[in-house]
């Protein structure tokens, strides 16, 4: 029989740290320990084995760091992780070695086959871009999904010796070819009534290829986090990702 696993939900107010909170208290395994939101001191997380993070990017570092301290694994799917600050989590898992993070700029079990799809199209295509669509509530563009979708495309397309995409432009509006996540275009529209989506555009001589994933509801990255939280207690160290947890 299965140990409860007791979680505590930091950013619980918000859109998806609600649904977490629905998600843990519906699960037979898990015990919603604690609620944590803006101005709350974390403390001793409520003497949780899991912290779930679904809060900002100024935020997310220390409330992860606060939680390996104290040897309190964590789940991560706050987005705007650069390079630093998962190298500050991994020195903090240097003093907590028995502790596990998770960190996935996505939970949906859709979006993550969209990326490892994606990479493993991309050498294929002289072209690449990736379209993601979000409700207009979201504060960061372009969304962390597509800048992970674009990186493992480029570095595909780099393993692959590539050359650079054929674009013609000489003369555009400010915006208009989206940011340049090492390559490939990135553009993200915003747009009430959306929830999260994405699409990735590949293009060769006579032929297109697009994958395109949609999250209609946020109960759509419940499963992935409920797979986070049951796996990482098992996995100490950091982990990017969560195809690594799905045996992709
Ligand atoms: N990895 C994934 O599958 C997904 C990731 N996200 C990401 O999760 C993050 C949150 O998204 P939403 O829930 O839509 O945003 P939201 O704005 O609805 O919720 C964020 C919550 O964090 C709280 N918060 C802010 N600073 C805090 C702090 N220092 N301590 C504790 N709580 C704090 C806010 O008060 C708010 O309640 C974003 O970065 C978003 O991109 C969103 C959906 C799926
Ligand atoms: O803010 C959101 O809503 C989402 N954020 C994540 C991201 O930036 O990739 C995941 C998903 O796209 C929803």
């Amino acid at each position: 029989m299965r140990m409860t696993i007791r979680v505590a939900v930091i950013g619980a107010a918000g859109r998806m740290g609600s649904e977490v909170c629905r998600a843990v208290e519906a699960a037979g395994d898990l015990e919603l320990a604690g609620r944590y939101d803006v101005g709350d001191d974390l403390g001793d997380l409520a003497g949780a084995q899991v912290a779930v993070d679904f809060t900002v990017p100024d935020a997310t570092l220390g409330n992860v760091l606060h939680a390996v301290e104290r040897g309190v694994h964590a789940v991560v799917g706050t987005t705007g992780w650069s390079d630093e600050r998962l190298a500050a989590v991994g020195d903090a898992l240097g003093g907590s070695p028995a502790t596990g993070v998770l960190i996935a700029p996505n939970f949906a079990l859709g979006a993550v086959l969209t990326m490892k799809f994606a990479a493993e199209a991309a050498r294929f295509y002289e072209s690449a871009e990736v379209v993601e669509l979000h409700h207009p509530d979201k504060v960061d563009a372009p969304s962390g999904t597509a800048v992970r979708t674009a990186q493992l495309m480029a570095e595909a397309r780099r393993a692959a010796g590539l050359p650079e995409a054929p674009d013609a432009t000489t003369s555009s509006l400010p915006g208009a070819r989206g940011a340049d996540v090492e390559g490939v275009p990135v553009h993200a529209v915003r747009l009430r009534g959306l929830v999260a989506h994405e699409e990735v555009l590949l293009g060769s001589v006579g032929e297109t290829l697009t994958i395109r994933h949609d999250s209609f509801d946020r109960v759509s990255f419940m499963p992935g986090v409920l797979i986070g939280v049951r796996n990482v207690v098992g996995h100490p160290g950091l982990t990017v990702g969560l195809e690594h947890f799905l045996d992709l």
